[in-house]
């Protein structure tokens, strides 16, 4: 596992007109976790996205030491691609061996539908692949986005355990979710809304 180190200081997001939230402090280091939590459109993919860097906060700073791997509603695979082969896109840049590869897929259930088109994927299986493609990102930091919203209950045991292991192996992961989910050692982050 490469050296992580995620933290953000004083967050502000503005999206349009509307501050969503400010004042948002987190600081994670190797083995660590924190769930975030809040209502409907608090902010909390805002959040997801600015800590991947993918979205600028209005005010405040974010500073990473590895690389990210997010994990959110859109999968990124290939809907005309069969699902092999699109995860072997992905495991192609991410340089994952051919071993690595058979391991991921198998370790979400995922091995006999290989051949399968993932636009005929259930949503579940759609994010069992989204799951196997993190896993083979091999980046320290996980950031997952409503990682349980369409598993199955063998499937949110299967993340639990995932995001639980990734941390005992040095890895950061912050999740935001409404659901439920074991998070061992996880510290709470509330969003609250901005009131003037
Ligand atoms: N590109 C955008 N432009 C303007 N407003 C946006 C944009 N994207 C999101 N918003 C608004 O920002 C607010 C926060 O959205 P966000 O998706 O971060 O909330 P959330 O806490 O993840 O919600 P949920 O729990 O429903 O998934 C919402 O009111 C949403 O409408």
């Amino acid at each position: 596992m490469q050296a992580c180190h995620l933290s953000a200081s004083n967050l502000a997001c503005r999206r349009g007109e509307r501050l969503l939230f400010r004042g948002v402090d987190l600081a994670l280091e190797p083995g660590e976790a924190c769930h975030v939590a809040g209502p409907n459109g608090i902010g909390k993919t805002s959040l997801m996205r600015i800590l991947a860097g993918l979205l600028r906060p209005f005010s405040g700073e974010v500073n990473r030491t590895g690389s990210v791997a997010l994990l959110d509603e859109r999968p990124a695979l290939d809907p005309q691609l069969s699902l092999g082969s699109a995860l072997a896109f992905w495991a192609d840049l991410d340089g994952v061996a051919t071993q690595e590869r058979a391991a991921c897929t198998g370790h979400v259930g995922l091995s006999d539908l290989l051949e399968v088109p993932v636009r005929f994927l259930s949503t579940g299986q759609r994010k069992r692949a989204a799951l196997a493609r993190m896993k083979g990102q091999q980046a320290p930091i996980w950031l997952l986005d409503e990682p349980l919203n369409g598993l199955d209950t063998a499937g949110v045991a299967l993340t639990e355990i995932m995001v639980a292991n990734h941390c005992a192996a040095g890895g950061i992961a912050v999740v935001a979710s409404h659901q439920p989910m074991a998070l061992p050692m996880a510290s709470t982050l509330q969003l609250a809304e901005f009131v003037p």
